[in-house]
């Protein structure tokens, strides 16, 4: 059954008497106590933090301190996978505008947001609680709004201005994007617009999507979103001022926690195919907590639909001998994430050779 009739969580969480969280909502056992055997209390952050990229050196730097950014960021892709953009150049106000307006967004009347549920991954504009409760057995404590913004341009009409914060910020995120791909090129030894043309960016796919985690009673028991990796080449994601996001790390989950103004990027899966495996999307996941509602804004950016995404010749003429993924369509492979179920790299094995 589709999530057609499950009622929101902001609904469910904003019950004045909800103590316990409804058992659906309560995340496997099983699967809680083996997280659990990997799950760092964050106290491995300090040994392992975020590696930060101040991307005004990358674009206009020096050239020792372009080059100095440049090899940061190849090794954070290389060693974590996940990293920290300052100095980015969205301005402040546009990004706390279009948090702004995600919350007003939520705060619709239900009959208003419903008009976009229970769609396909690359419908226009999707909005909907949990994952898919087609797939799932477990519901998550999370809604969502997903909307298609590149390489045409969607927007739910309401709240008022939503539409024209959306693509101004977009628009600025993508530049961003082909930016730290321009740098991710030539940390690997190529062209800088390598990946801008063999990706075919011009008409990269770009999904903006919404995550609201309302408090929830029991934050032990339930789930934001369960570990996953993501498709695309890098996310970009953004917060309001509430941590949730934890990435997998060296076998132990390292707790997120994005400096005020800054942005959270971490690789997705077809920056793993494209550079044969040397940088690899990472497993992440979102917890929540009994205080304060976490609102997050995780944009996938890929190639164009209809690339083949494999390995890239050149890195492969450069010292690794064989292919470790096939190529495959972006589109089609946005298909079957979408009949899959959301948990870890199960998705990308399947390009494994
Ligand atoms: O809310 C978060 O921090 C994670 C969101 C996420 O992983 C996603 O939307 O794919
Ligand atoms: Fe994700």
């Amino acid at each position: 059954m589709a999530a057609l009739n499950v009622r929101s969580v902001k609904t469910v969480a904003e019950n004045p008497n909800l103590t316990h969280i409804p058992p659906m909502y309560a995340f496997q056992t099983l699967s809680r106590s083996v997280d659990q055997k990997i799950s760092g209390d964050g106290a491995g952050e300090d040994e392992d933090p975020i590696p930060i990229i101040d991307l005004s050196l990358l674009t206009s730097g020096a050239h020792d301190q372009r080059s100095a950014v440049m090899q940061d960021l190849g090794n954070s892709c290389q060693e974590k996978g996940y990293f920290m953009v300052i100095n980015h150049g969205i301005d402040e106000g546009l990004m706390n505008k279009m948090i702004d307006s995600c919350s007003q967004f939520f705060d619709l009347e239900q009959e208003e947001k419903r008009q976009y549920e229970g769609k396909h991954t690359l419908d226009p504009i999707s909005y909907g609680t949990s994952v898919d409760a087609s797939v799932t057995e477990v519901f998550f404590w999370r809604d969502y709004l997903r909307v298609l913004v590149h390489p045409e341009f969607h927007s739910p009409t309401k709240p008022s201005g939503f539409s024209e914060v959306l693509a101004e910020f977009t628009k600025a995120v993508r530049r961003v994007v082909r930016d730290l791909l321009g740098g991710i090129s030539e940390s690997l030894g190529l062209d800088s617009c390598y990946i801008d043309r063999a990706m075919d960016l011009e008409s990269s796919l770009q999904l903006f999507g919404v995550n609201l985690y309302p408090p929830c009673p029991q934050p032990e028991l339930a789930m934001g979103l369960p570990p996953h990796t993501d498709h695309g080449l890098l996310t970009v994601l953004m917060q309001n001022a509430v941590n949730g996001l934890q990435v997998q790390h060296k076998g132990k989950w390292v707790d997120a926690n994005i400096i005020s103004g800054a942005l959270f990027v971490n690789i997705g899966d077809h920056l793993e195919v494209l550079t044969n495996g040397k940088y690899k999307s990472v497993v992440h996941r979102a917890v929540v907590n009994n205080k304060s509602t976490r609102i997050s804004i995780a944009m996938p950016h890929g190639p164009s639909l209809d690339t083949v995404v494999s390995p890239a010749a050149e890195l492969l003429e450069n010292g690794c001998p064989r292919a470790n993924y096939t190529g495959m369509k972006y589109k089609d492979y946005l298909e079957i994430q979408h009949k899959s179920k959301l948990r870890g790299k199960t998705r990308l094995d399947l390009l494994k050779i």
